[in-house]
């Protein structure tokens, strides 16, 4: 779930518990309780916040005439309009499904009130709802990743990282495969949590030490940590490269990608990564040669033309934003972020991923070929399609 305007603070100095424990004070409130046991308060339609609070004044047949807390006006609402309100020992639930009274209101008003709180995670039975802060919380580091691992998803307050332990033991318990869905409308975070998913199991199914803790001998454990460090590695690497072919700014998300994607990570019978593949669908190709206003197209292009550096920049040819037609907007640069420095990561990235330095510069000079495509003045045609067919295949099919 997306919310432009993000939650305050964040910063990795902070301290993460108030990222992620309810503060349970309003709870057993008692005046709280009293006043909503007196005041018989419901949630009432409303034009600038969805549903507001109300207290019942009086009951009629098909009306209830109920007074505006927010204002004490009165009004006469159709019963079919109200929705009951949860007591206050349910304030900031962490999983809605035990919420006594379960409709919409009470739904928007405890995911917006632990959100003000700065807690994003709330389940919602097996489902984990998240309300994006646009903020870097403190809440993905180490540790904490330490305090979820091979815990039960009620002994912790709700987290992406609870979700994937789950998956993760089921998978180990009941021998079968899991899947995560993350799904949402443009810049609610479905790549921000798929990345802690990641992050998340390249952890805890890498750790040497988990692999002494299942009885695998301690010569093999030694063998195999480089390998599968390396491996690890590559798996959390492939993402740059992804979204650098596959990503774009528009007017809803920075970072947007443009192609659904479809993870499968593998582990061996003691629950070890041993090899990944990504899958992509539905590539917004057309992008590639037309953005709308104020949007771009894919992060590559503008960082091979600001980030290849002088003397690649001259052998592969390649000339300043204005000289191509089909960046339609020139160059739009994003808050916050370097196009040069995300071309070294780029090009890390594939180094990391096992591409030689031949091959970087071959996808490149695909990438370089197909702004001469929509350049007047070339003549490089077929040849671009050809490598640029060759480049996808295999960024996106790769097998790490
Ligand atoms: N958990 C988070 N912590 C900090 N920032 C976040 C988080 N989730 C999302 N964001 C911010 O919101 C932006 C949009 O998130 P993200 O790209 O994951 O959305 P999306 O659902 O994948 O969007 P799209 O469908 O357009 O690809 C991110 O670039 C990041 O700035």
């Amino acid at each position: 779930m997306a919310h432009r305007g993000g939650i305050g603070g964040g910063g990795y100095s902070e301290d993460p518990d108030r990222y992620l424990y309810v503060d349970k004070g309003p709870m057993y409130n008692t005046a709280a309780q009293a006043d909503w046991t007196a005041k018989r308060l419901v949630w009432v339609p409303s034009e600038r916040h969805g549903f507001e609070v109300a207290s019942v004044v009086e009951e009629r047949d098909e009306d209830v005439m109920v007074e505006l807390s927010e204002n004490g006006k009165r009004a006469v609402v159709n019963k079919d309009d109200i929705q009951r309100m949860n007591p206050p020992r349910f304030t900031k639930a962490e999983d809605m499904a035990e919420l006594t009274c379960l409709n919409e209101a009470s739904v928007l008003h405890n995911l917006k009130d632990r959100y003000y709180s700065g807690l994003i995670y709330t389940y919602s039975g097996l489902f984990c709802v998240v309300v994006n802060p646009y903020k870097n919380l403190p809440i993905y580091t180490e540790p904490i990743i330490e305090m979820y691992r091979g815990k039960k998803r009620h002994e912790k307050p709700p987290h992406i990282y609870a979700i994937t332990d789950t998956a993760y033991r089921s998978m180990l318990q009941d021998r079968e495969d899991q899947s995560i869905l993350c799904t949402g409308e443009s810049g609610a975070g479905k790549t921000e949590n798929t990345k802690k998913v990641i992050q998340y199991l390249a952890h805890v199914a890498s750790s040497p030490k988990g692999r002494k803790d299942h009885n695998i001998p301690q010569s093999e454990t030694q063998r195999s940590v480089k390998w599968q460090g390396e491996l690890e590695r590559q798996l959390l690497q492939a993402n740059p490269i992804l979204e650098s072919f596959g990503n774009a700014k528009t007017v809803k998300n920075d970072n947007s990608s443009r192609f659904g994607k479809f993870i499968r990570i593998n582990f061996d019978v003691a629950g070890f990564i041993v090899g990944a593949n990504i899958e992509t669908y539905l590539l917004e190709k057309s992008r590639a040669i037309r953005q709308a206003k104020d949007e771009r197209t894919f992060h590559i292009f503008y960082q091979l033309l600001s980030g290849a550096g002088e003397q690649l920049c001259s052998e592969l040819l390649v000339e300043s934003f204005n000289n191509y037609r089909f960046l339609s907007n020139g160059c739009i640069p994003i808050p916050g972020q370097k196009d040069k420095d995300n071309f070294q990561e780029t090009m890390e990235s594939m180094s990391i991923m096992g591409f030689s330095q031949e091959e970087q510069i071959c996808e490149l000079v695909g990438f370089v070929c197909f702004l001469f495509f929509f350049n007047p003045s070339s003549a490089s045609r077929v040849h671009v399609i050809s490598i640029r067919s060759t480049f996808f295949a295999s960024v996106y099919e790769r097998f790490i």
